[in-house]
């Protein structure tokens, strides 16, 4: 952030500002600059140029007082002493100071903060030439109008303004009868306003991009003035081409505060920028999103987001200029400050639960065939084809060596174009019913015809018969472990080649089970297979790929599978139905900073 424009009265002031200012209204800046703050400043010793700490905020203006109005903090600290502060605060977006002059025992008092907020406090304004003229309407309006202007070009806009007072001023009485001090806060004179420019970090405008197709809403949330807001929303593509005045898609926190409950769920879907907003209101946004149904992430860096990114559903604090408040009341730290990283949170986050749910559907297909198989055979005529042993070994090929396969794809381009998942959909989808259903059957199928007509068809013994059953079982998981690798897309190869790890598991899995076949006969109860049996049970597992493909063109509702099992209450209805909407364009809303 950095200081760009600055006004005296209704003068901008370009640049030389010594021969400009009266040395009076100069003194005064100092003060209000260097005195009304939180930041420092740390004067090397060698010549190098001075360090700034603090607030982004605080650290831009304290570099342009002291780089360009030449002020020594050290000498400002020695001449006067702070009688009174009244911090920052993100509700009245102001601060403010008392102090006496040492030399000749004057007081003053300082405030500085939001432009318009210090403009509404002041009756009077500085002239460049140090004198002090009246602000009537007029020239109100005429002030607040360079405001606008330099807001609408996305400046942050910081105004300074001084007042000085006497003892008697200074005291107040409150309702115990006790005399404290208090800092003036009317009949002030206006200083100066300064407009900072915080320029919109580069990859911000893909980010939003990106996290948009993926179906991410992204709602801005600022305390900054409404022009500022809307300039930078525009510049980083949060209000888009079709926005104006009427559509309501900016709006200031205290309108949002006011609207009755049933106003704020209307309107909130279509609210892309909320400024001058108070930590409630940022809070009051998280909890209607997260009562319309949506799934809430929230990006901050201060103290006042705590509250929102508690409330969030994901919590994203800033690892660099984020407060330890913020830090501690948001799930994930974002080390490098980078909004892009939010859609690299996003990216991951669904390539998770995508390889979890793959994971689950290949899981379930192998369950869900060795159950059937094993009890229709124990049924039928009293013994199981497939062992202790040969389970124990499915397992440990399809738990271990399955999930590590699945889990391993990396993110692909079109997870961030699938419209987020909802709150209440199911984690194994109609999608993956349908292909866990069709690979189940026909390995039950194929299986059960082993079994029954498998000695008659192939003319082989019971144990060769056996050994086929298990052999086949087991190959057709290692094919359908091709097929889970994409739920949706017909071509599972796609990437395949980038995915050592998959290759190589395969690859153990069909040597370990060439050994189980060929050599551990007495401990896996099998049977030595000759090489057209083995040409046999590939034949039958390879045909699951053929299957996987035509399954795949078969269409299915988005409707859960067994929300048709439940009786429908009316409540939930309703409240389904908004969902579903809502999906379709949002899920997420992020605040960005
Ligand atoms: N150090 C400060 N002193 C006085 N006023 C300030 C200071 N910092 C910010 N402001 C004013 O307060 C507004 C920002 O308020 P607030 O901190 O509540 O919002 P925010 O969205 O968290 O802002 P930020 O972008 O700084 O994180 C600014 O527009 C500015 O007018
Ligand atoms: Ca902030």
């Amino acid at each position: 952030m950095k200081v760009t424009q600055f006004w005296l009265g209704q003068e901008s002031i370009k640049e030389d500002h010594s021969n400009i200012i009266d040395h009076t209204v100069l003194e005064l800046f100092y003060q209000g600059v260097g005195l009304n703050t939180t930041g420092s400043v740390c004067k090397p010793v060698s010549g190098s140029l001075p360090e700034f700490s603090g607030s982004p905020t605080e650290k831009a203006i304290l570099s342009w007082a002291v780089l360009g109005l030449d002020l020594d903090m050290e000498k400002l600290k020695q001449k006067y002493s702070i009688l009174h502060v009244e911090t920052f605060n993100s509700e009245k977006k102001r601060s403010g100071v008392s102090v006496r002059r040492k030399t000749d025992e004057t007081l003053h008092v300082h405030w500085k903060g939001a432009a318009e907020i210090i403009v509404a406090m002041c009756s009077d304004y500085y002239e460049s030439n140090g004198g002090i003229r009246s602000m009537d309407e007029d020239q109100r309006s005429r002030i607040e109008t360079i405001i606008q202007s330099m807001a609408a070009s996305s400046l942050r806009c910081i105004a300074f303004a001084h007042k000085q007072v006497s003892q008697k001023e200074m005291e107040c009485v409150d309702d115990s009868e006790k005399t404290h001090q208090r800092i003036k806060e009317d009949g002030l004179t206006l200083l100066g306003i300064v407009g900072l420019k915080d320029p919109c970090r580069p990859g911000v405008k893909k980010a939003v991009e990106a996290c948009k197709s993926a179906g991410v809403d992204i709602k801005m949330i600022t305390g900054d003035n409404i022009f500022t807001a809307k300039a930078i929303a525009a510049e980083c593509g949060i209000l888009g081409a079709d926005y104006n005045e009427e559509s309501g898609q900016a709006i200031e926190g205290i309108e949002f505060r006011n609207y009755t409950p049933e106003e704020r769920m209307e309107k909130i879907g279509k609210i892309k920028v909320m400024a001058r907003s108070s930590p409630f209101d940022k809070l009051l946004m998280v909890q209607c999103l997260k009562q319309k149904g949506d799934v809430v992430a929230v990006t901050g860096d201060g103290t006042n987001d705590a509250l929102a990114l508690k409330e969030a559903d994901i919590g994203l604090s800033m690892g660099i200029q984020g407060t330890e408040v913020a830090k501690e009341s948001s799930d994930i730290v974002i080390l490098d400050d980078n909004f892009s990283s939010v859609a690299t949170v996003l990216r991951w986050g669904r390539c998770v639960y995508n390889n979890i749910q793959k994971f689950i559907q290949f899981q379930l297909t192998v369950n869900v065939a060795a159950l059937v198989i094993n009890f229709i055979a124990a049924v039928s005529a009293g013994e199981v084809p497939l062992t202790a042993v040969q389970l124990l070994w499915v397992n440990l090929i399809m738990d271990t060596l399955g999930a590590l396969a699945l889990a391993t794809d990396r993110p692909t381009k079109e997870l961030m174009k699938k419209p987020p998942v909802g709150r209440t959909e199911p984690l194994i989808t109609n999608v993956m019913w349908r292909n866990l259903l069709a690979q189940a059957v026909y390995q039950i199928a194929i299986l059960l015809i082993l079994q029954f007509r498998g000695e008659s068809m192939f003319n082989v013994p019971k144990r060769v018969k056996d050994t086929l059953i298990f052999n086949t079982f087991v190959l057709c998981q290692v094919f359908n472990e091709f097929n889970a690798r994409k739920l949706e897309k017909q071509n599972v190869f796609q990437g395949i080649l980038q995915n050592r790890l998959f290759l190589g598991i395969v690859g153990i899995t069909i040597i370990l089970q060439v050994v189980m076949v060929e050599f551990l006969k007495n401990f896996a109860d099998t049977e030595r297979l000759k090489l057209w049996q083995w040409g046999l049970c590939i034949l039958f597992a390879a045909f699951s790929w053929p299957i996987a493909w035509v399954v795949k063109l078969i269409p299915v509702s988005d409707k859960p599978f067994f929300s048709y099992l439940k009786r429908s209450k009316p409540s939930s209805q309703l409240y389904k139905s908004s969902t579903t909407r809502n999906l379709q364009s949002a899920g997420m809303e992020l605040e960005v900073q």
